[in-house]
């Protein structure tokens, strides 16, 4: 094959793989065989084999990285991190809603809710579309650079449907099913098991060798917009629309609601029985204010931002207040 007939080649199975990627890690809709896909895995690698000079960044290929790593960078963090305060039972969030009224002096506002998803907050950030360093939260001010990691997670774009400069923030996790298989794994190997899929997320994306992680199908749903050169977006439901556009994976189970009693009846239509159903694990729910104008009135505590709140479900709620007595 001429360089000419490689380099079309190279270009077309870079696009049927991406497109495959999307759909089956973004959409969980399959859309080809494992063994037809491995196939035109290999025969990329095997073209960028013969012709390294057309390796680009974005490739499917460079999702998982040669080297393994000594330790992770520290990484300071452009817009600090900030962590949710807790609300765990209606009461909470009746307050929570009469002190973002307090301070919203009379402006209109609607809630968004989204579940929240039980894994390792990162933030990841793009220049001009192109997927260029990804961090955990670390401590809200300092995180550590995992970018390594998070190319091997599939449903992470490499590069973006439009070249934008943004920073996203997300929860990268780790779907039950594959909890299950890796314990099942470590169990014959005679390893330690994790103690639950937020561990087992936090621990792969730990690890120095980005090949390991690559074997341990970690997902991420991206839930916020840090910073956005050039656009300003009004809603916060709006910037989950554009994140869905530009190829992340953003929860499905959202809403816009009215007002906090709206919020109250969602938080409670979610059962023990609808939680156990879905592929991933949640602890809560997260609210936030929908109108992103209002948010420097709202500002924040210490910590936490006063335009969102998470209201932690029963089970995690003795675990939320342990956690806080030992952290505090
Ligand atoms: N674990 C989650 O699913 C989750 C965590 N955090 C947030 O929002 C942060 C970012 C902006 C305000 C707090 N949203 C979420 N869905």
């Amino acid at each position: 094959m001429s360089r000419e007939q490689a380099t079309a080649r190279i270009e077309e199975l870079r696009s049927i793989i991406k497109k495959h990627d999307y759909s089956y890690y973004v959409l969980d809709q399959p859309t080809i065989s494992d063994y037809e896909y491995d196939q035109l895995m290999q025969e990329l690698i095997a073209l960028e084999a013969e012709y390294p000079d057309l390796i680009t960044p974005d490739s499917p290929t460079q999702r998982i990285g040669g080297t393994v790593l000594e330790g992770f960078e520290k990484v300071a963090h452009r817009n600090p991190m900030l962590s949710l305060a807790n609300a765990f039972g209606p009461e909470d969030l009746r307050d929570f809603d009469r002190r973002v009224k307090s301070l919203v002096a009379g402006e209109a506002f609607e809630y968004v809710v989204e579940l929240k998803i039980d894994g390792l907050a990162v933030s990841l950030i793009y220049e001009n579309g192109v997927f260029v360093r990804g961090a955990t939260r670390g401590d809200g001010e300092v995180g550590e650079d995992i970018t390594a990691n998070l190319k091997t997670i599939k449903a992470l774009p490499l590069i973006l449907s439009k070249p934008l400069t943004m920073e996203v923030r997300g929860e990268a996790y780790l779907p039950k099913r594959e909890f299950e298989r890796i314990n099942q794994e470590r169990e014959q190997a005679g390893e330690p098991l994790f103690a639950n899929p937020r561990n087992a997320a936090a621990g792969s994306l730990r690890q120095l060798d980005p090949r390991i992680v690559g074997k341990r199908n970690l997902s991420i749903f991206t839930y916020a917009i840090g910073s956005i050169e050039g656009e300003t977006i009004p809603t916060h439901s709006q910037g989950l629309d554009l994140l869905h556009e530009l190829g992340f994976k953003v929860n499905p189970e959202r809403r816009v609601l009215p007002d906090i009693e709206a919020v109250i009846e969602f938080v409670q239509s979610w059962t023990g029985e609808q939680r156990a159903a879905l592929p991933y694990e949640i602890d809560g729910i997260v609210i936030k204010v929908n109108q992103t104008h209002l948010y420097p009135r709202l500002g924040t505590t210490a910590k936490s931002p006063r335009w969102a709140i998470a209201y932690k479900f029963a089970a995690e709620q003795a675990e939320t207040i342990l956690r806080d007595i030992i952290v505090n």
